[in-house]
């Protein structure tokens, strides 16, 4: 609902515009019978300047206009042409009081507006947008061409012509009201300075007739934008070559001049497995598939990074494309106001639709059904089980060498669930890999690595099984560049281990902590070098865990020991070395080494909000091992 204040700045801009149009068509008349007839040429820059004031009121008019309606573009535009909807009809009613035979120009350019608008939208068939070619359809059919889908699935907002039909409108009205006006002047029934003044007369309000005719006419919106910015970035020279499988480095996604979406995602997975991506609502599991599928459809956002399958740019694209390097399932499946037949083999039936008839057998468990989905007229009226369905059968006919399936398991009965498992396992037999958003447990239990996301950073990625048991038995963990960089993302995974109400001060212990660890561990990190370290947390009654591990040397008792009293003796406020702050923080720390890695643990005191009401830990007693 437009509010009543929007609707009366609309009109006033509205109609400020139509007064400064319609005073050049006044000073048209003085201008023909002072400059043009009586010759008094030294007027003429008086007329100029006149003119001029008034083309600068129509822009100041429509500019006031766009700025005092800020965020109501659409509104703004509609309530303009509705206005001059009205504004035609008082010029044309003016200039029938000056001579009836003045109002035909006018009436003819509504006839032609109105009338030839209805017959076109009566009559034209409707194309969409775009009305792409059978070789074009396997891009927008496997997902990585989302304009295109918008483009083939919405409707123009005009019949086709429309346009033409308005300035068809005013050209005749211009003439016309120019031919009647003159053959009045003729006849001496009007002055003949007028007869420009109404040839534009005419002009405008058929203009304004025409807009409330293209109002009336119109229908959908269009589509019109795609993502800001796709900056693919080069392999660094140290890089090793590109390995089979999906290599993804540093993919970010930015709102342009805001926040990061994506934070320089960094992934490596192996041919022939299912990786499973979780993470909590808004963590960027879908953004991450559609951005490693289409990053050019991702709306105003800019993409940076590099995508490679089996050495090969994903990205790159092709109109003509058979083979897709990919196929994405979003959670609303791409189902073309096509025949169910055309959206299972994108078009091509020389594609062996009975291949991708089988699969769909498999998914409705009836070749009935999957023949009555094929013969089905248009598939986007399909219930919502069988337009997945159809999706998922299109996808496994593509055979591309990844799957990106975004929630697949939403709308699904567990039974068609189990099928889909069935036919991803044979398609990882054949080596290709899947990428699934999902939170199903019989889907997640299939895959073979699993990567968590929090805030569009990557903070653990591994294998699914070990992680399976490692979160069952409470333990989380933090995988993450060995650097001080890393900091913001392990604050931020700390946080969300306390959200409950009154656990600020735990959450502050344990963010020092962290970060002192942090800092303990990239003391002898080497600059150039990438490694990866981990911190491990679990929650115990009265304290919690957190665990360090890297590819450092032990730490020596010595060290320990030294730490330790330096800890010991240290006021509160000194300023320690980070190991020697972790043993100030901790009840208990101790180094080990296991499987070759550095393990630095430290036990920390933490309160159980529940019981000890707004406790603000601060001057927290910490005990000491
Ligand atoms: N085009 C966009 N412009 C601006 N922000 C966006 C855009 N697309 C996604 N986002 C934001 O990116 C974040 C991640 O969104 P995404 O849909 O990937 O979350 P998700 O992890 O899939 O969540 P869910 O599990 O609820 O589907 C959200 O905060 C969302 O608002």
């Amino acid at each position: 609902m437009v509010p009543g204040w929007v609707r009366i700045v609309s009109y006033v801009f509205t109609l400020g515009t139509s007064l400064c149009i319609l005073s050049i068509s006044v000073l048209a008349v003085f201008f023909q019978s002072l400059v043009v007839d009586e010759q008094q040429l030294i007027l003429s820059p008086l007329f100029a300047m006149v003119g001029a004031v008034a083309v600068f009121g129509i822009l100041l008019m429509e500019f006031a206009h766009s700025r005092a309606l800020a965020g109501y573009r659409e509104d703004r535009r509609k309530l303009a042409q509705y206005a001059q909807g009205g504004i035609g009809v008082l010029i044309a009613l003016f200039l029938a009081l000056v001579h009836p035979l003045l109002a035909l120009p006018s009436l003819i350019a509504a006839a032609i507006s109105f009338g030839g608008l209805s017959l076109l939208t009566k009559y034209m068939r409707k194309t969409p947008q775009w009305d792409f070619n059978a070789q074009e359809s396997i891009p927008i059919l496997s997902g990585r061409d989302f304009f295109g889908f918008g483009l083939a699935t919405t409707y123009p907002r005009l019949p086709e012509l429309a346009w033409t039909l308005h300035l068809a409108s005013v050209v005749t009205a211009g003439l016309s009201g120019m031919a009647v006006s003159s053959w009045l002047a003729g006849q001496e029934v009007l002055a003949g300075n007028a007869v420009g003044s109404v040839a534009l007369m005419s002009l405008w309000a058929a203009h304004c007739l025409g807009m409330r005719a293209l109002l009336k006419a119109e229908a959908q919106p269009e589509i019109t934008e795609q993502s800001h910015s796709v900056v693919p970035v080069e392999q660094a020279d140290d890089e090793e070559e590109e390995s089979a499988g999906l290599r993804i480095r540093n993919l970010s996604v930015a709102i342009p001049g805001g926040r990061n979406l994506l934070t320089n995602v960094s992934l490596d997975l192996p041919p022939g497995s299912i990786t499973g991506v979780i993470g909590e609502t808004g963590a960027g599991k879908s953004l991450l598939l559609q951005a490693l599928s289409d990053p050019f459809g991702l709306r105003g956002l800019d993409v940076k990074g590099r995508v490679h399958v089996n050495g090969s740019n994903i990205w790159e694209r092709k109109s003509y494309e058979l083979a897709p390097q990919s196929a994405f399932l979003p959670n609303q499946p791409l189902i073309l106001p096509a025949s169910g037949e055309d959206n299972l083999t994108c078009f091509h039936k020389e594609l062996s639709g009975d291949r991708g008839k089988r699969y769909l057998e498999k998914l409705v468990f009836s070749s009935q059904t999957a023949s009555d989905i094929c013969a089905v007229h248009d598939a986007s009226c399909l219930p919502d089980t069988q337009k997945r369905c159809l999706a998922f059968a299109r996808a496994f006919l593509l055979s591309p060498p990844i799957y990106l399936m975004d929630r697949p398991e939403d709308g699904l009965p567990e039974k068609q669930i189990a099928a889909l498992l069935g036919l991803i396992r044979q398609e990882i037999r054949l080596g290709r890999s899947v990428i699934m958003a999902t939170e199903n447990r019989a889907l997640l239990e299939a895959c073979d690595k699993v990567v968590v996301l929090q805030e569009g950073r990557v903070i653990d990625f591994g294998d699914a099984r070990e992680m399976r048991t490692r979160r069952s038995s409470g333990w989380m963990r933090f995988v993450g560049e060995r650097q001080l960089e890393t900091e913001d993302n392990l604050d931020t995974w700390i946080r969300s281990h306390f959200k409950r109400d009154g656990d600020e001060a735990n959450r502050r212990k344990m963010c020092v902590v962290a970060s002192e660890m942090l800092a303990f561990s990239c003391q002898n990190a080497r600059a150039a070098e990438t490694e990866k370290l981990s911190f491990e947390f679990k929650h115990f009654e009265g304290y919690c865990v957190l665990k360090l591990q890297d590819k450092d040397s032990a730490v020596t008792n010595a060290q320990l020991d030294k730490a330790r009293k330096a800890a010991e003796a240290a006021e509160t406020t000194a300023r320690l070395t980070p190991l020697a702050a972790v043993i100030r923080e901790s009840l208990e720390v101790e180094t080990t080494v296991e499987m070759d890695r550095r393990v630095l643990t430290a036990k920390i005191e933490t309160y159980d909000p529940r019981k000890t009401g707004s406790f603000t830990g601060v001057g927290h007693a910490v005990k000491k091992s």
